[in-house]
């Protein structure tokens, strides 16, 4: 695939745009630090903003804890996504929101500070705020930042509605639950779950939550079960037309807020690909990569369970140490092994699309699409949003990071192109023949990643849980 690649428009082996924050950075603390500051003056960049959070409206009760939570994870000031949707998602009465940002720019903590501030502390086992997200694993993570930016709040409760956290016969009775929809549709079903007084739905992730091709149906039949003047938060990084059109009756009247095409990208992250003889030399590839580079912590994307677990073993077996995490395991498996790559006792993790979005592990340094994103029947479209997700596992708040997406075939070729066309981006070509222009490229985004990771203050490296 070389010769197609190489003078492909949008796949050229050009310069990054990712590449040059990158490059800027010096090993030392103070650059670093000086650049994420940087980085939050700038009103133009997604991570800036001209406020505090305590000129955000938090002034509903109880404000000082929400502000001291807020503190405590070393968030001095909000970014532009805090800046502008809190404000309006604080106001009375109580509007719905549609709010897009980058990934990695602190949508969570929007919504998060949200809930805190609406929930009446004295009704403590009365559900008042539902969030829900499309894994387990999002949800448990929703759910630590909630208790981390509310730990100062005196009767905080929050449930987590995940298959298997509250048994039959049980009921829900914390003031916010955070869950995954199936389950929760399940819980209102049985009576275990009141929702009478619930007065803010979170829906997080909301594009693919809404989407009518997956967990559109289970999502409207939650509201359908809700009070009618609810307020409702829809979250994501991505809106494609068709599903913000649908969003915006699912949420009438709401405050919009949405990202030009140019902005989905985050600057961070070295996007870059490796273009593969064939589809059998992927896995040598692989091996190579992780055999030349000291990486730290990265997530390889592959296409199926079966795939992910069978690349696992080859590489256990060929003497790399690396996880897999999917579907088909067990709820308690699922959270140890995340639990152990968010500690870092894990650094390598091979999944599917199910850890594709939101998962925030600020360590990431690089991302690896083994298998190109694809969507639709028989895997037929290229699948933009997935990719946008899958990438922005890394460079995360300001951090840097590189992800290689490999290509071995005419399909996946194309699919990259379409993709960097539909994001107006140009990707760095990697060679499986040059190992030392890889291992250059590569490494130079990798090492400002460990200098960033030894003095950015990070409120949640090591996971939130
Ligand atoms: N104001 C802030 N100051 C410093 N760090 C922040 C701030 N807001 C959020 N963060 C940190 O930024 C990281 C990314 O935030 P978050 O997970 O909310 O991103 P996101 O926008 O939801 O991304 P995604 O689209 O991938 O879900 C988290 O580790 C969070 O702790």
């Amino acid at each position: 695939m070389a010769d197609q690649a190489a003078s492909a428009p949008g796949v050229a082996a050009a310069q990054v745009d990712g590449a040059a924050p990158a490059s800027n950075l010096q090993e030392n603390s103070y650059d670093v630090e000086v650049q994420l500051s940087d980085l939050q003056k700038d009103r133009e960049n997604p991570l800036g903003s001209a406020a505090t959070f305590q000129e955000l409206g938090l002034s509903v009760p109880p404000p000082n804890e929400v502000l001291e939570g807020l503190t405590a994870l070393k968030f001095l000031k909000p970014s532009k996504v805090q800046e502008k949707a809190l404000p309006l998602m604080l106001a009375d009465p109580p509007r719905n929101m549609i709010a897009q940002s980058q990934s990695g720019t602190g949508k969570t903590a929007a919504f998060v500070t949200t809930v805190l501030s609406r929930v009446d502390y004295s009704q403590a086992s009365t559900p008042q705020a539902l969030l829900l997200a499309p894994s387990r694993e999002l949800a448990r993570q929703i759910q630590g930042v909630i208790t981390t930016i509310g730990q100062f709040i005196p009767n905080l409760g929050v449930s987590a509605a995940i298959p298997g956290s509250i048994a039959r016969g049980g009921s829900v009775d914390k003031s916010i639950v955070v869950g995954t929809p199936g389950t929760v549709m399940d819980l209102i079903r049985r009576r275990q779950f009141d929702t009478s007084a619930l007065r803010v739905l979170v829906i997080d992730e909301a594009d693919n939550m809404l989407d009518q091709q997956g967990l559109g149906d289970q999502c409207a039949r939650v509201k359908g079960m809700l009070p009618k003047n609810i307020q409702i938060l829809l979250f994501s990084a991505t809106f494609p037309e068709k599903v913000l059109k649908y969003a915006t009756s699912f949420a009438p009247s709401a405050n919009i807020i949405k990202l030009k095409v140019q902005e989905l990208t985050v600057k961070g992250i070295s996007q870059m690909y490796m273009d593969c003889p064939g589809e059998a030399d992927k896995y040598e590839i692989l091996c190579k990569l992780y055999g030349l580079m000291n990486i730290g912590s990265s997530i390889i994307f592959v296409k199926t369970r079966e795939s992910a677990t069978q690349i696992q073993q080859s590489m256990v077996r060929d003497g790399h140490k690396v996880s897999v995490l999917h579907g088909a395991y067990e709820g308690s498996e699922r959270d140890a092994l995340l639990d152990d790559f968010r500690t870092g006792k894990s650094k390598v993790l091979i999944t599917t699309n199910v850890l594709a979005r939101g998962i925030d592990v600020s360590t990431v340094s690089m991302v690896i699409n083994y298998d190109i994103p694809m969507k639709g029947a028989g895997e037929a479209t290229h699948d933009t949003e997935t990719y946008l997700h899958r990438i922005g596992r890394t460079g995360r708040f300001g951090r840097v990071g590189v992800s290689i997406t490999f290509i071995s075939d005419k399909k996946s070729f194309t699919a990259l192109h379409a993709i960097a066309k539909d994001l107006q981006i140009d990707l760095v070509a990697l060679s499986p023949d040059d190992w030392d222009e890889t291992e250059k490229q590569v490494q130079k985004v990798i090492k400002s990643s460990r200098a960033q990771a030894n003095f950015v203050p990070s409120a949640t490296s090591g996971g939130q849980e």
